[in-house]
């Protein structure tokens, strides 16, 4: 894959997004605000505009009880578990298989009334990150995914407007080893989540309805996506 033109790009975006999605809410600049929060899960936003377009970063931090950052990022890479667990999902085309963990998507989703339907064309990129702290526990792994431009899809020609994202999703497994030295079960293990997005609608819709469809539909997708990976995953072996 390194040799795909699209390369450069992944690579430059994978450091950043990631870098960024380490940084504390309190240490990556003022302004997030918490917005939503169940258990263990808070989710924060920054309001900005672009061109009087609502384009509000958000930053969502959750703990999971019973799987693996590899176990969360394979689910949210993979297409065929897509449908799932993404309900704004209208239609979703795998346009390139560039590696097996670089894929290039394009999406259309449900139109959330009033404002006009979206899709979206973007590569994914999935990585085990070696721990810079060297810690001994497992490696994190991250899914980054990117807007990029393809000559097969050109945005806003159909019914479509299109969206522009920017998602990385870094994930963090937690390890506390069984007291009697026995092997280490679903009961011991944890994952520490970093959902970061910025969308930019790419067409006019109204700030208020953005920000009440933000609002409803982040913390259900953190909460169903979460709670479909601890399902998928429950009666499996562990994966690291
Ligand atoms: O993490 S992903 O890569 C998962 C792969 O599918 C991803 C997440 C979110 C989006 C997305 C695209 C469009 C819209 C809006 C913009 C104007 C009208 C529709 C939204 C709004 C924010 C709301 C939303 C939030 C979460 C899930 C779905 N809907 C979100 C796309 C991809």
């Amino acid at each position: 894959a390194s040799s795909h033109p699209l390369w450069p790009d992944i690579e430059r975006k994978v450091a950043s997004q990631v870098s960024m999605a380490k940084l504390g809410v309190g240490e990556c600049g003022a302004g997030w605000q918490l917005f939503a929060e169940d258990g263990e899960m808070k989710m924060y936003r920054r309001e900005e505009e672009v061109d009087g377009l609502v384009v509000d970063p958000l930053k969502a931090v959750h703990v999971v009880k019973g799987i693996t950052g590899f176990e969360v990022c394979h689910h949210f890479f993979s297409p065929q578990y897509r449908y799932d667990w993404e309900t704004t999902l209208e239609h979703m085309v795998v346009v390139e298989t560039i590696s097996e963990d670089t894929i290039l998507f394009q999406q259309t989703h449900k139109r959330i009334w009033p404002a006009s339907q979206r899709d979206a064309v973007f590569w994914s990129h999935m990585r085990r990150l070696p721990d810079d702290q060297d810690r001994e526990g497992p490696d994190l792994w991250t899914v980054v995914n990117q807007s990029t431009e393809l000559p097969q899809y050109p945005a806003n020609t159909g019914k479509c407007v299109r969206v522009y994202l920017t998602v990385c999703l870094l994930c963090q497994t937690l390890v506390n080893p069984p007291k009697n030295g026995g092997p280490v079960t679903r009961d011991d293990i944890s994952c520490k989540i970093t959902y970061c997005s910025v969308v930019n609608p790419g067409g006019w819709a109204p700030a208020s309805v953005l920000r009440a469809v933000y609002k409803r539909e982040y913390p259900k997708f953190l909460k169903r996506f979460t709670a479909y990976v601890m399902s998928k995953t429950k009666d499996k072996p562990i994966r690291f």
